[in-house]
């Protein structure tokens, strides 16, 4: 783990809005420092920014560099609706400015994304520093950051979402007690909604963010905070969603019911129904997900595809590339599990920390504690493994029974 980084004493005039006293004059106008590099994710999400190296938690990392517009001068712009992505609006002396960075194609601080809803994804933070009358927009990591890591702040839609682009909303149906809509207009802050049409009922919906290109949503009652939802269709009859952070390319999401803090959602097609899923976090690219019900907390779920029946999950942490998860009841708090595929059925699986690359982990039942697992393929039957210390590639391990406090278990094949 790196250290802390000392506290320095203030040379210059530049001042964070937070942290008077360390110097960031030498951080500003000049190229971007090593350490970072931009990789493509995904379709909907596009680049985002990544480490090549360790950062400590309070850290400057990079400039958002761009040009210093007035909140006037910045909505004026007639761009394509995309270029608005790259407006960073705050409030500086009163008023609301911008740092437009369309035109900073070669910069890297404008790829990193945003990590709302998902609280866990969040690892930077954007602040002002001002300097010589004048006001930047710097980087910093909000915690000590790995090599390798993607790198989002919190946007903080009210503040970065902008009314500017398409204004053709059509056929939106019955909208009722929308207003300010920033751009387009009678929804409370609903930010950027842009070519929405045939909307169906859409009822009370609050703090909408940005929605793209939604259409023939069916009936959407009390949906509020939807920030982000970009090419919804046909998402058949959602009711009383909130917070469903942002959604992208869901069609035919069949019956959504209670969901609520559902985070990021992208690509989600065929998912069934969906009941009563909360704080669900960033789940990414979840296809045919069957019967997910009770499902709180998920935080950042990327790659699920054929997860079979779903129920009361809890707290699961970071899980990437569950693959045929068959059938998985009751886990709760099982951090980062990782490229898991075809795990059949998992039951009552709780605080099983770091799994990596299990395969084949047909009927795991009651295993709670697990420690670090990794590179396990074929464990056969796992029953009620408590504390099970750090297992490194076992492989083949058939049925193992009431196994408790096993410690470092390596190489068992
Ligand atoms: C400042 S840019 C970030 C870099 C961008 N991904 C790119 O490829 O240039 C902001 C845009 O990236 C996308 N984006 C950022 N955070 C996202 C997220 N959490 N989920 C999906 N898209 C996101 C949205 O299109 C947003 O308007």
């Amino acid at each position: 783990m790196a250290e802390r980084p000392p506290r320095r004493r203030r040379r210059g005039n530049a001042v964070a809005s937070s942290e008077p006293d360390i110097n960031y004059a030498k951080h500003l106008g000049g190229p971007d420092p090593d350490g970072f590099e931009t990789c493509f994710i995904s379709q909907e999400i596009g680049d985002g920014l990544f480490s090549t190296k360790e950062f400590m938690e309070g850290e400057f990392l990079l400039e958002y560099k761009g040009e210093l517009l007035t909140e006037e001068e910045a909505l004026e712009r007639d761009y394509s609706s995309w270029r608005h992505h790259y407006q960073y609006f705050f409030q500086w002396k009163g008023r609301t400015m911008c740092i437009d960075a369309a035109n900073y194609t070669q910069s890297l601080a404008r790829y990193a994304n945003n990590s709302r809803p998902s609280r866990r994804s969040c690892n930077c933070r954007i602040r002002k520093i001002e300097m010589n009358d004048s006001v930047h927009l710097g980087i910093f990591a909000l915690r000590d950051i790995q090599k390798g890591e993607e790198l989002r702040y919190d946007y903080n839609a009210k503040h970065t979402l902008n009314a500017g682009g398409d204004r053709n909303a059509s056929d939106t149906g019955g909208v009722q007690q929308a207003s300010e809509v920033r751009g387009v207009q009678l929804a409370p802050d609903f930010g950027g909604v842009q070519q929405a049409s045939d909307a169906g009922i859409v009822q009370q919906v609050s703090d909408a963010g940005g929605a793209q290109q939604a259409s023939n949503a069916g009936s959407v009652e009390l949906a509020s905070y939807a920030t982000g939802v970009q090419q919804a269709s046909d998402a058949g009859g959602v009711q009383q969603a909130s917070d469903p952070g942002i959604v992208q390319q869901a069609p035919d999401a069949g019956s959504v019911q209670l969901a609520s803090d559902a985070g990021g959602v992208n690509q989600a097609s065929d998912s069934g129904d969906v009941q009563q899923a909360s704080d669900a976090g960033g789940v990414y690219q979840a296809s045919d997900v069957g019967d997910v019900q009770q499902a709180s907390d998920a935080e950042g779920v990327q790659q699920v595809l054929d997860a079979g029946i779903v129920q009361q999950a809890s707290d699961a942490g970071v899980v990437q590339q569950v693959l045929d998860a068959g059938c998985i009841y009751q886990a709760s708090d099982a951090e980062i599990v990782q490229q898991v595929s075809e795990a059949g059925g998992v039951q009552q699986a709780s605080n099983a920390g770091g799994v990596e690359l299990a395969s084949y982990a047909t009927g795991v039942q009651q295993a709670s504690d697990a420690g670090g697992v990794q590179k396990a393929s074929d464990p056969g039957i796992v029953r009620q493994a408590p504390d099970a210390g750090s297992v490194q590639l076992a492989s083949d391990a058939g049925g193992v029974n009431q196994a408790s406090d096993g410690g470092d278990v390596q190489q068992a094949s």
